[in-house]
Parts: structure tokens; C-alpha cells; sequence
């Protein structure tokens, strides 16, 4: 039977023919915790009375969302993770080495792989051609131990990507864009998986952009074919026996289907407090903004840096509004570094971040005030999501926060740049 890429991967792993509305159980590639969600996790494993872990190589402990840590309880988690990777032999990544969708894409992800963590923002690694997704902590300790975990195989709504994206337009634009059009529950425990002639135009950097975004619009998982794109970056990690091409057959069914013709897209922004609460720029742009917050596992790259860094070079911000940086890893640290960007930016008057979650889920590093405003590259907007339920997040793409930095407002950046 044709499949669709989420069928295509289970059916391998489960080594059965399956179909929407199955039940299967399959082996799992990775499993991810991170510091909010991991000392759960651990403590139903270890309350399954588990010897060991399934796969400890593959079993990921990662510290970044209160990276370093900012107060004593969130600091002994991160003891209690560190204790439970040496114990059991699992991977840890600790403060400072970046965002875990990150570096599971540069680190680990391999196209057909099958990976499960306790954070829901886990469906980035489908940029990558993976079928990845968020579960509960005690899915997640089940896969820790028993190396298999259960889905319900879900039906598959396509994006066909047409065209090619304007200057200054970006990936962000196109998943907002597209949450706005279908809402939160548009795509709800459904894969939604991007093809087209348009996907040419996009690279890795952009497809992981797109597949984070994908549970904001309630997907199981957000899947990418695995092409020459998808080569061209294991390569650059250093990962290219990693790779193997992966498409949806031709004439594989779909439940629902949906074209976007990128060149017709617009800056788009999500106001406050949903993501799906969408406008085009010209109807927010004006808006006044007291931080802007370029980072997280959705805009955090070192194709972000570039675009901040391009925009404004030779400027400064607003005096009356903040510009926190936060790059996702240390890998894009380093080369922003070397590029210049980071430079480019502090005489800006940016502040730096170390790679990390940083500001993104209100635990700190730029918590709002009542009644202030911040434009964020990130992926949430609810009421409270930075830290202060008094505070509004509207939710852009890189270039769109970089331009508005400089004016205060909300700006399109094809006004500044
Ligand atoms: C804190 C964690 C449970 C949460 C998630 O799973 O997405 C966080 O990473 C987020 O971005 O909201
Ligand atoms: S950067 Fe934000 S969205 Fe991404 S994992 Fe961290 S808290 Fe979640």
C-alpha cells in the first residue's frame, strides 16, 4: 500500500504494514528528557523497577530550560539528572551545551529514526526527516526502560510548499501563517508533512523551524522528506553516514491537504495569547515593544544570527527596548563568533545569552513587567508564558524582531533593512 512518511517509518520499525488507526508498538531510536520534565520521568523509572536502561548511548539527559539554574529547587533537579545519567550510563547534556531540539538535530536525529522525549517541541527533529514527538513523563520513563513505546498511527495532513519565499520572509512566517489558517486543534494528533517544489527553498535550518511548530497546531509529529538538503547538513555536522534518502510515495493517501504558495506570504505575527491569533504585519506594525528576544529551538540558529546581525549592523536598538540574543548552541555560538555576528550585535546593543531556553518559558533571563511587551522568536504566546501574566508576547520571525529592535515598534523588516 502507498504510505505517507509517518507510515513509512513506522511500518519499517514495526516491520508490519500499518495504516492510520492502527495501534503499534515500535522501538525507540532516542528518548529526551530536559530539566523541567526529567526528574519525573526518572523517578516513574525508577519506579518501574528497572535493572538498566534499554539504551543508554541513546537515552538523553538534557539541562537547558533553567540554564544555569536561578534558584536552589530547580538546581538540585539538575543535581538529581546529573546523579541518575552516571548511574545509569545515560547521555547528559549539561548547562551551557544548548537548547535539546537543537542539539538533537546536530547531534543525533537521523532520518527514519524514531524519537520520543518529554518536551513537546521533540517534533523538531522531523526537520530532519524523523517521526519525533513529545509524550508524558511516564511514556517517556516506559521507553527509557523497555527501549518500545505504543502509537496510535495517525492520519497525515500534506502541505504542499509552492513557490519561493520574499526577502525577509522566513520559515516563521510560513508555520504561523499556517497555524493562523488551521488553529491550534487544525492538525490534532494528525502528522503534518511538508512536500512540494517549494520544499527546494527551504534548508534544514528553515524545516526545523517549520517541524517546531507543528504540536502549536496540535500535530503528533511534523515531518520533512529526507533529500540532498538533509544531506548537505548531516555533512556539516560531521554526520553524513547518518544519512539515507526518505520520501512519501507518490501516491500515498492523505487524510487532508492544503497548498501554500510561499512567494504570496507576508510577515506574520501571533498576538497575544495563542499562537494561532495571527495578523500579517501591516496590521500590528506600530506596536510598541519593550524586549525583543531572538533565540529558543525555533529561531535560535546561525541562520537567525545572520539575518539579526545583517538587519542591524551599523544600528542600534531603541534605548527603550531590551535585545536579549540567546544562540541555541554553542556550536552556533562559536560560528556567530566567528562570522562576526555576535559583535555585530553587542554593539548593537544586544545581550548575549549563554545557549539555553533562556527567557523563553518565563524561568529567567528576561522576565516581563506588568504591562510590558515583548516580540519573540519562539514558538508560545500564552497568557504567563515568560514568567508575568501581566506581560503580552507576540510571537515573529527573526528578521521582523531585528527591525523592531531598532524602532521600538512592531516594523516590517522590509521597511528597515
Ligand atoms: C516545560 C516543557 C514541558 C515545555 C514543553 O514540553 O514544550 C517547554 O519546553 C515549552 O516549550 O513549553
Ligand atoms: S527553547 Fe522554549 S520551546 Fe524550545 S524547548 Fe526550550 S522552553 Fe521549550
Amino acid at each position: 500500500m502507498s504510505k505517507t512518511l509517518a507510515e513509512k517509518i513506522l511500518s519499517e520499525k514495526t516491520k508490519q504494514d500499518v495504516k492510520p488507526g492502527d495501534i503499534v508498538v515500535s522501538p525507540v531510536d532516542w528518548a529526551l528528557v530536559q530539566d523541567t520534565t526529567g526528574p519525573l520521568t526518572v523517578r516513574e523509572f525508577l519506579g518501574l523497577g528497572l535493572p538498566k536502561l534499554a539504551n543508554p548511548s541513546h537515552t538523553i539527559m538534557f539541562i537547558d530550560h533553567a540554564a544555569p539554574s536561578p534558584q536552589k529547587q530547580l538546581s538540585c533537579d539538575h543535581t538529581f539528572l546529573r546523579k541518575f545519567a552516571k548511574d545509569y550510563g545515560a547521555v547528559l547534556s549539561d548547562v551551557g551545551e544548548g537548547v535539546c531540539h537543537q542539539i538533537m538535530a546536530e547531534k543525533y536525529a537521523r532520518p527514519g529514526d524514531v524519537i520520543v522525549g518529554a518536551d513537546s517541541h521533540t517534533v523538531t527533529a522531523g526537520g530532519l526527516g524523523a517521526f519525533a514527538t513529545g509524550m508524558g513523563s511516564s511514556d517517556v520513563a516506559a521507553a527509557f526502560g523497555l527501549g518500545k513505546t505504543w502509537f496510535r498511527v495517525p492520519e497525515t495532513f500534506y502541505i504542499r510548499l509552492t513557490g519561493k519565499l520574499q526577502k525577509y520572509v522566513t520559515a516563521k512566517d510560513v508555520i504561523l501563517h499556517l497555524i493562523g489558517s488551521i488553529g491550534a486543534d487544525g492538525a490534532t494528533y494528525q502528522a503534518l508533512e511538508f512536500g512540494g517544489e517549494g520544499l527546494r527553498t527551504l534548508p534544514v535550518s528553515d524545516r526545523l523551524t517549520i517541524a517546531n511548530m507543528a504540536v502549536e497546531a496540535g500535530a503528533k509529529v511534523g515531518i520533512f522528506p529526507s533529500d540532498d538538503a538533509t544531506l548537505e547538513y548531516l555533512n556539516q555536522q560531521g554526520r553524513k553516514a547518518d544519512h539515507r534518502f526518505l520520501f512519501a510515495d507518490a501516491d500515498a493517501a492523505y487524510e487532508r491537504l492544503i497548498e501554500i504558495d510561499l512567494s504570496k506570504l507576508e510577515p506574520t505575527v501571533a498576538k497575544p495569547h495563542t499562537v494561532d491569533n495571527t495578523a500579517i504585519i501591516d496590521e500590528v506594525k506600530g506596536t510598541k515593544v519593550d524586549q525583543v528576544f531572538i533565540g529558543t529551538c525555533t529561531n535560535g540558529r546561525l541562520e537567525d544570527l545572520k539575518l539579526a546581525a545583517d538587519i542591524l549592523r551599523g544600528k542600534r536598538r531603541n534605548p527603550a527596548t531590551r535585545l536579549l540574543v540567546a544562540p541555541a548552541s554553542p556550536q552556533i555560538m562559536l560560528a556567530g563568533m566567528r562570522m562576526g555576528y555576535i559583535q555585530d550585535l553587542v554593539e548593537a546593543g544586544a545581550l548575549i545569552l549563554p545557549p539555553g531556553c533562556a527567557g523563553c518559558l518565563g524561568v529567567h533571563q528576561g522576565v516581563l513587567g506588568d504591562g510590558e511587551t515583548c516580540l519573540s522568536t519562539a514558538n508560545r504566546n500564552f497568557l504567563g508564558r515568560m514568567g508575568n501574566p501581566e506581560g503580552l508576547i507576540f510571537l515573529s520571525s527573526t528578521p521582523t524582531a531585528a527591525a523592531s529592535a531598532i524602532t521600538g515598534v512592531i516594523t516590517d523588516p522590509r521597511e528597515v533593512a
